[in-house]
């Protein structure tokens, strides 16, 4: 049995889609940010929190768990700058709550989500994996804590455990029964394409004077369904005691600019956005892109989807108005 704390939230849902096809697997989520519809109705659910030692001793003694999977965070850089008490209790506190379950229950085998916000301002056009990691936000900060504690627990505990740094997640399931639901919704694709739904007046960019090409950031888009494969490769990676520890990158290895996106948006949709120039965000760095190389090489994992499949996706499933 696979526990994936947060599988009712965006990423984790799309990973419990792929995993209940191969695994019997639990959800535990407190349904902060995510959906119990979008729990796929193979899976097991319980409504419980990570940093609830009750919760967690109640599934580690109910189910018999193999690995687990964490998606479970708050995850937005720019509240993290204005409430970063918020990211340090959740991401750090609750997440060390749950790695002394693990241990108590003997569970050793761990994936953990972790982000392109732990390299900051990155000097290099393409970040691996040595890149030096400098996060320049508090939500940045509390993913790289973890990694630091897992290396610790590794070395101690004999913990083994994959940690994926994503970089940004778009797209939605194949079929459009899931997608990207966050309330309020604060990422670049899916505000684009509620604005273009007409369920927003304009789009505000922003930031149009960073060093780039067009004045705009940079970043990286990989499908949720390219990040679930990679998971899927972890988690036999560590069942078949192939890998004790690693840390990968997840990414297209593409930099698109906030401009960019949101014309891609407008040609796969055939409407015409309207976007505002606005100040800089704090917390944002100009350009992140990712190098995979690490990951193909090691588990034969490369994103198979591109921009115009994660936005072609996510249209439709914006399109359905849940
Ligand atoms: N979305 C991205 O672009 C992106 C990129 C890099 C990394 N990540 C990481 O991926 C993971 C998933 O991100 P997402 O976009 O799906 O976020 P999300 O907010 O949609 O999902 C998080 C899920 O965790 C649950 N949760 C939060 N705190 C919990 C707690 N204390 N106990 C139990 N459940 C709890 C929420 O209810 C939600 O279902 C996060 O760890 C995030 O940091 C996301
Ligand atoms: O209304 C908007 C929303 C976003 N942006 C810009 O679009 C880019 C992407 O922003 P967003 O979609 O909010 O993602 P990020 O802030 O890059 O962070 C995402 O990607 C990170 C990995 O790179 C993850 O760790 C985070 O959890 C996830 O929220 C950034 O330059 C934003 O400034 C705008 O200009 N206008």
């Amino acid at each position: 049995m696979i526990l994936v704390i947060g599988g009712a939230g965006y990423i984790g849902s799309h990973m419990v889609k792929e995993l209940v096809k191969e695994k019997e697997v639990v959800v535990l989520d407190n349904l902060s940010t995510g959906h119990r519809w979008a729990v796929d109705e193979k899976a097991i659910f319980v409504e419980g929190d990570l940093g609830d030692v009750g919760d967690l001793d109640s599934v580690f003694s109910t189910y018999g768990i193999e690995a687990v999977m964490h998606f479970a965070a708050n995850s937005l850089v720019g509240e993290s700058v204005v409430d970063p008490m918020k990211y340090y209790q959740n991401n750090v506190a609750a997440t060390m709550i749950l790695l002394e379950a693990m241990k108590k229950y003997e569970v050793k085998n761990f994936i953990f989500s972790s982000t392109a916000a732990v390299y900051g301002v990155p000097k290099f056009e393409l970040i691996t994996e040595e890149t030096p990691t400098l996060p320049i936000n508090p939500y940045g900060r509390s993913k790289l804590m973890i990694e630091q504690i897992l290396a610790d627990y590794a070395r101690a505990y004999g913990f083994h455990y994959v940690v994926l740094r994503y970089f940004n997640a778009a797209g939605a399931y194949g079929t459009g029964e899931i997608g990207e639901k966050h309330y309020p919704e604060t990422h670049l694709i899916p505000i684009v394409l509620q604005q273009l739904l007409g369920e927003r007046e304009s789009i505000f960019v922003f930031g149009s004077d960073y060093d780039t090409p067009d004045g705009t950031c940079i970043r990286d888009y990989i499908h949720v369904t390219d990040i679930a494969r990679a998971h899927m490769l972890a988690l036999d990676a560590l069942l078949l005691g192939n890998k004790e520890t690693a840390i990968y990158n997840l990414g297209n290895g593409l930099g698109y600019s906030v401009k960019e996106v949101i014309e891609t948006c407008e040609k796969v949709t055939g409407k015409q956005a309207n976007m505002i120039m606005a100040n800089r965000r704090e917390g944002d760095p100009a350009r992140l892109v990712a190098s995979s190389e690490k990951v193909f090489k090691e588990l034969g994992w490369k994103a198979k989807y591109s921009l115009v499949d994660m936005i072609a996706s996510a249209w439709k499933w914006h399109s359905r108005g849940i």
